[in-house]
């Protein structure tokens, strides 16, 4: 597929207020219910990219860093961090906000990864993405890394058959080369 898309033009906010069905025993928002509406958000993120239908293929890494209580108002933010073939990782952050004071905190984020499908449930191409922000950027770079690690995990493919995860872990050459010097 030859379209070229910018990440923005997959933005999508939800902003929720939480009631006290979606709480637990501490009356914060249920682990479950923050993942869901997380699903949703990148769900839409990631149709909005391909203009097709999506499914979830992974959840790759969601971080629950601060509670969110009842009553609080719960911003999601997502945007597709990059497009592969058929596939498409969806980046979530998570905030918790403060109308009457105007401050918001940011409490979760997650990486999601989903498939583009025909009306056959068949991967289908999706068009590219191109990062423009600094953050943009940065989340696309490493999002070949993630995309080895979940393939991986899921059994999909063997570590030694990582290109960019084993990048990691080499040695650069000039630190081999001012070791050498050294002995
Ligand atoms: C249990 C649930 O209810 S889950 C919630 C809803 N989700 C679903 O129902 C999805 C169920 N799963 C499916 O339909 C299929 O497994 C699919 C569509 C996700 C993948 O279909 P497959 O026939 O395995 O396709 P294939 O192996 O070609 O993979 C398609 C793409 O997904 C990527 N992919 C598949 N699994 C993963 C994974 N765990 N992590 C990252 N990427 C993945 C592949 O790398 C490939 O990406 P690319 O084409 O961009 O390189």
């Amino acid at each position: 597929m030859a379209k070229v898309k910018k990440a923005s033009e997959s933005l999508t906010i939800m902003t929720n207020i939480v009631l006290p069905n979606e709480t637990n025993s501490l009356r914060n928002l249920f682990g479950g219910e923050l993942l869901a509406k997380m699903d949703r958000c990148a769900s839409i993120s990631a149709a909005r990219h391909c203009e097709r239908r999506v499914v979830t293929a992974s959840v790759n890494h969601v971080s629950f860093n601060h509670p969110i209580p009842e009553g609080g108002v719960v911003v999601l933010e997502s945007k597709v961090s990059r497009a592969f073939s058929t596939s498409m990782e969806v980046y979530v952050d998570v905030w918790l906000d403060d109308p009457i004071n105007q401050k918001k905190i940011h409490t979760n984020e997650g990486i999601y990864t989903f498939v583009a499908v025909d009306e056959f449930n068949r991967p289908i191409p999706i068009p590219d993405m191109i990062p423009e922000t600094e953050e943009e950027k940065l989340r696309h770079a490493a999002a070949i890394r993630r995309k080895e690690l979940s393939l991986i995990l899921s059994g999909r493919m063997k570590p030694l058959d990582s290109v960019e995860l084993k990048k990691l872990f080499q040695e650069p050459e000039e630190t081999k080369d001012s070791k050498k010097d050294k002995k």
